[in-house]
């Protein structure tokens, strides 16, 4: 899973990208910081793997991750070279999710591009920026799709059709994830990869003491996005950023409590960033290995070998699986076996989130 970082210039955006990955972005109080895209891969916390590990005590343990991509800031006229952004919206394609983050906090030190706090200009602001460099996509493919359509090919046809609603759609300022795709178009839709398609979690930014509860920005937020199929999470994104910087865990425990959190953001966050995709995880527990592994919710107990490798999807025969929680309850794979609860499990079965699997499949 991929997730890309948009919003205006000087807003958190690498801040919150440092609080999120091992790698370090460059992050200052001036437009433009960042120049070159930021990669970094996050690891996904899980409580399940650490109570894993304390059962299973393997050489090595491996979570699931999301990478990141953080760019420069994006500003009016974006799409068409202005500022720093458009170069940079193309590494924004290529990801699943766009995790859009908005300023909803007062601080006179911390300029603001447009002079004044405004989440909801400055998100339409993005959003226009995104749907002109969508739209630029569209129009591409139009003329080409236009001229195969002209020779009465079928296929072509269906694709104008779908391609002419998203071109009218952004014609008319709204993002392309407000249109209902049948599974035939999508066919089309997918490959072009467009911006405004993908699912989007607002980050509100908020200051130490909006932590908790928000403020009237994040309000206004909510408010401005209850039509839109989207998350919003409340982040104080320079308190979490701080707070990443502690060495120890009992620390960073101990300033959570006393900003009156249970849990680092960044756990919410990539938490209804897999809700938003719709992803869930199995594991994979042995002596050697005990690892998280990332499935979209729905997945047959085939697919979720494939990810793992395309050869235990091919020949796959049958998954030994273990419910989590019998796995904690029985404390090892083989109590569970004595105890009689463990599946056998065939080619239909539907993983459920938290499962411990071990394939069977001959190549
Ligand atoms: N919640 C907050 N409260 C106060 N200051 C903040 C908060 N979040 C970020 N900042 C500060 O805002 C400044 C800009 O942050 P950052 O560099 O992360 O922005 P950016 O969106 O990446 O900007 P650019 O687009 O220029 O790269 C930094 O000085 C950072 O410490
Ligand atoms: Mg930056």
């Amino acid at each position: 899973m991929k997730a890309g970082i948009v919003g205006l210039p000087n807003v958190g955006k690498s801040t919150l990208f440092n609080c999120l990955s091992n790698a370090k972005a460059q992050s200052a109080n001036f437009p433009f910081c960042t120049i070159e895209p930021n990669i970094g891969v996050v690891n996904v916390p899980d409580k399940r793997l650490e109570k894993l590990e304390e059962l299973v005590v393997p050489e090595r343990v491996v979570p699931a991750n999301v990478e990141i991509v953080d760019i420069a800031g994006l500003v009016k006229g974006a799409s068409k070279g202005e500022g720093l952004g458009n170069q940079f919206l193309a590494n924004i394609r290529e990801t699943d999710a766009i995790l859009h983050v908005l300023r909803c906090f007062d601080n006179e030190n911390i300029i603001h591009v447009d002079g004044s706090v405004n989440p909801i200009r400055d998100k339409e602001t993005i959003d226009i920026e995104l749907q002109l460099k969508d739209l630029e996509t569209v129009q591409k493919r139009l003329e080409r799709v236009k001229r195969t359509a002209k020779t009465g090919n079928k296929e072509a046809q269906t694709e104008l059709d779908v391609l002419l609603n998203i071109e009218n759609t952004l014609l008319q300022g709204k993002s392309i994830r407000s249109i209902q795709f049948t599974e035939a178009e999508l066919e089309f839709v997918t490959p072009l990869q467009f911006i405004t398609a993908k699912p989007v979690l607002y980050v509100c930014n908020v200051d130490e003491k909006s932590a908790v509860s928000g403020n009237k920005y994040v309000d206004l937020v909510k408010e401005n996005v209850a039509q839109e199929n989207a998350e919003v999470i409340v982040l104080a994104v320079a308190t979490e950023a701080d707070i990443t910087e502690l060495e120890s865990y009992e620390e960073r425990q101990l300033f959570l409590e006393d900003i009156g959190l249970e849990e680092a953001g960044v756990a919410r966050l990539i938490r209804a960033a897999y809700k938003l995709l719709n992803l869930q995880t199995y594991f994979t527990a042995g002596v050697k290995e005990v690892r998280a592994w990332t499935i979209p919710i729905g997945a047959t107990a085939p697919q979720a070998a494939g990810v793992i490798h395309s050869d235990f999807e091919k020949g796959f025969i049958r998954a030994e699986t273990i419910a989590y929680d019998d796995y904690v309850k029985f404390g090892s794979e083989s109590k569970v076996k004595e105890a009689g609860k463990m599946r056998v499990e065939g080619k239909e079965y539907i993983v459920k989130d938290g499962d411990i699997m071990h394939f069977r499949f001959n190549v």
